[in-house]
């Protein structure tokens, strides 16, 4: 049998609440321990071992804790005794999470983040049977070289691609760009794609001697903007602004005169889009040229952040930074 160890960091599927039909619930209330107890099946697919990131709300998530988990998985994951990790998550945060360590963790076996919607004290749980699949996609000998992916309600999605898409329903995750990579059916694994963009061991960033990550901040565009928040970032230090822009990447007027200050004075500005789906092209209503700004590709802004953080760990050169969202 494989050897599999789970990682619970919190979030829904460890969530408990007072009655089986009352949506308020705490997450992050159940221990590792309790969690897998409760789905015994796991253990006739692995052996399994746990362990105790954190236990939190995905809300509450931390770089500190994005760098303890990535060197964690990468010390699991070097050892001969162990075939494959398995992260619960919350999933408010859960694609900034596989994405951050979908460019960090340097190995081919299989990494799988996995959440539920309702807590293991509602009616009609997801939880069990999304981590008894999120098991069995970590011990299919098809997971090997796909990166980090994300096992939600029967799907298998890539790091780069998924994304949340519902605020409460079961169906809360997507890959909107691409569509799911595999589907996973009480433990039946199926791969349909395999990413293209590099990931894992072909990536360049190197979390091992890093404590800290530069700050980037992200800016949400909306009509009759302001340049308060640019300001104020710039302010607390931003190396990075991720501008979440109208439509393909566009700003307000006082908010690009601000950006267009702040990319002068080397802070790193990349326009993504708050659209949900699709690129933010170069050359398109905003002379990225003439302000210094690079774009995010098709990289919503959450993940954008992840990827400029450990860009700005490499480089500040903007056209490395530019190659680097066509690349990752
Ligand atoms: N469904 C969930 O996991 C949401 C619970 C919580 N907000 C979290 O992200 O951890």
């Amino acid at each position: 049998k494989p050897n599999i160890t789970i990682l619970a960091t919190g979030g829904t599927i460890a969530g408990a609440g007072e009655s089986s039909v009352n949506s308020s619930y705490s997450a992050g209330a159940v221990t590792v321990d309790k969690l897998l107890a409760a789905v015994p099946d796991i253990n006739k697919l692995a052996t399994i071992k746990g362990e105790q990131i954190s236990n939190i709300g995905s809300q509450e998530m931390t770089n500190k804790v994005w760098l303890k988990l990535a060197k964690r998985v990468n010390e699991l994951l070097k050892k001969d005794s162990v075939d494959g990790v398995v992260i619960t998550h919350g999933t408010d945060t859960m694609e900034a999470t596989a994405y951050f360590l979908d460019l960090t963790v340097k190995i081919k076996k299989p990494i799988v983040l996995v959440g539920s919607m309702r807590s293991g004290s509602s009616m009609s749980p997801d939880g069990p049977l999304n981590l008894y699949n999120a098991v069995s996609v970590a011990t299919s000998k098809q997971s090997f070289n796909k990166g980090v992916v994300v096992v939600m309600n029967d799907e298998i999605h890539a790091a780069r691609e998924v994304t949340k898409v519902n605020t409460s329903a079961v169906n809360a995750f997507a890959s909107v760009n691409t569509g799911k990579i595999g589907t996973v059916y009480y433990g039946d694994v199926h791969y349909y794609m395999q990413p293209l963009r590099k990931h894992t061991f072909d990536t360049e960033f190197d979390i091992e001697k890093i404590n800290k990550l530069p700050r980037v901040d992200i800016i949400y565009g909306h009509a009759d903007d302001t340049d308060l928040f640019v300001k104020a970032a710039v302010k607390a230090g931003a190396q990075g602004i991720i501008h979440a822009g109208m439509g393909n990447g566009n700003l307000f007027p006082k908010t690009l005169e601000a950006l267009d200050t702040a990319s002068k004075e080397g802070v790193v500005v990349a326009r993504s889009s708050r659209v949900g789906s699709g690129r933010t092209n170069l050359h398109g209503e905003v002379n990225d040229k003439k302000h210094g700004f690079i774009v995010t590709d098709d990289l919503n802004s959450q993940k954008a952040r992840v990827l400029l953080m450990l860009g700005l760990t490499k480089t500040h050169y903007r056209d490395k930074l530019q190659q680097m969202f066509f690349e990752y």
